[in-house]
């Protein structure tokens, strides 16, 4: 099992936005997230990644398995595509940036600085970085937006070589990328319990039913 996530709840901005969230990703499995704007998708990934703490539950995988891909690229605009690259691979400790390059359509691009690609491009960038990484747990937040119907079929192309290749994926996506072996988790709007925390409480400190 790559990824165990037990009965999670999780807070944006002070607010509880999910409860109760329990899946498992498997080696080769993904899952989509999907639910209306602002039912939690992004706090759902961000949490699973670390960058936030949950208000309860449990994100158990293994140590440094997890590759995260946010709305934003994140790139360095004064680096060159190849650079950006060789950035993280160091960061990552893996070597070769070839194969990210290739995988994404990036060769034409290598010596751009990454301050000049338009969005579709930049996105594209951002996405290698998963090849670079190494590892084996993608969490991707809209990975499509701003991509082309080439550049999607391509990032569905490297999505599902990650899967053959034993990596897994949990993603929060309106696009069907064609995976026949995606499942969908449909999240539902928090709906606040009487008695249960409200606006301005010390929702880090405790706990909510
Ligand atoms: N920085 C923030 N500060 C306070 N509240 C926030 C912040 N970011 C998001 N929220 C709120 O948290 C809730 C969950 O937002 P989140 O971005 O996780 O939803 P989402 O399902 O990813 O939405 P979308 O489909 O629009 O991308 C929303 O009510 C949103 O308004």
């Amino acid at each position: 099992m790559s990824l165990h996530v037990t009965d999670l709840a999780i807070a944006r901005g002070g607010l509880p936005v999910l409860e109760g969230v329990s899946f498992d990703l498997a080696a080769g499995q993904a899952l989509v997230l999907r639910g209306p704007n602002g039912v939690g998708k992004t706090t759902l990934l961000r949490t699973v990644a670390g960058l936030q703490p949950p208000l309860a539950g449990r994100v158990e995988a293994g140590e440094e398995t997890i590759a995260y891909a946010a709305h934003s690229d994140g790139l360095k605009a004064m680096l060159s595509v190849a650079e950006n690259l060789r950035f993280w691979a160091d960061i990552f400790g893996t070597g070769d940036i070839a194969p990210a390059l290739a995988g994404f359509d990036l060769e034409p691009l290598a010596d751009r600085l990454a301050g000049t690609l338009s969005a579709g491009q930049k996105r594209r960038l951002g996405l290698a970085r998963l090849l670079v990484t190494g590892r084996p747990v993608w969490v991707l937040d809209e990975p499509t937006v701003s991509l082309d119907t080439a550049s999607v079929a391509l990032f569905a192309q490297r999505l599902r070589a990650h899967l053959a290749g034993g990596g897994s994926a949990l993603m929060a996506t309106h696009i069907d990328l064609g995976l026949a072996e995606a499942e969908i988790l449909e999240l539902a709007p928090f709906r606040a319990v009487p008695g249960g925390p409200a606006a301005g409480d010390d929702l880090f400190g405790g706990s909510f039913a």
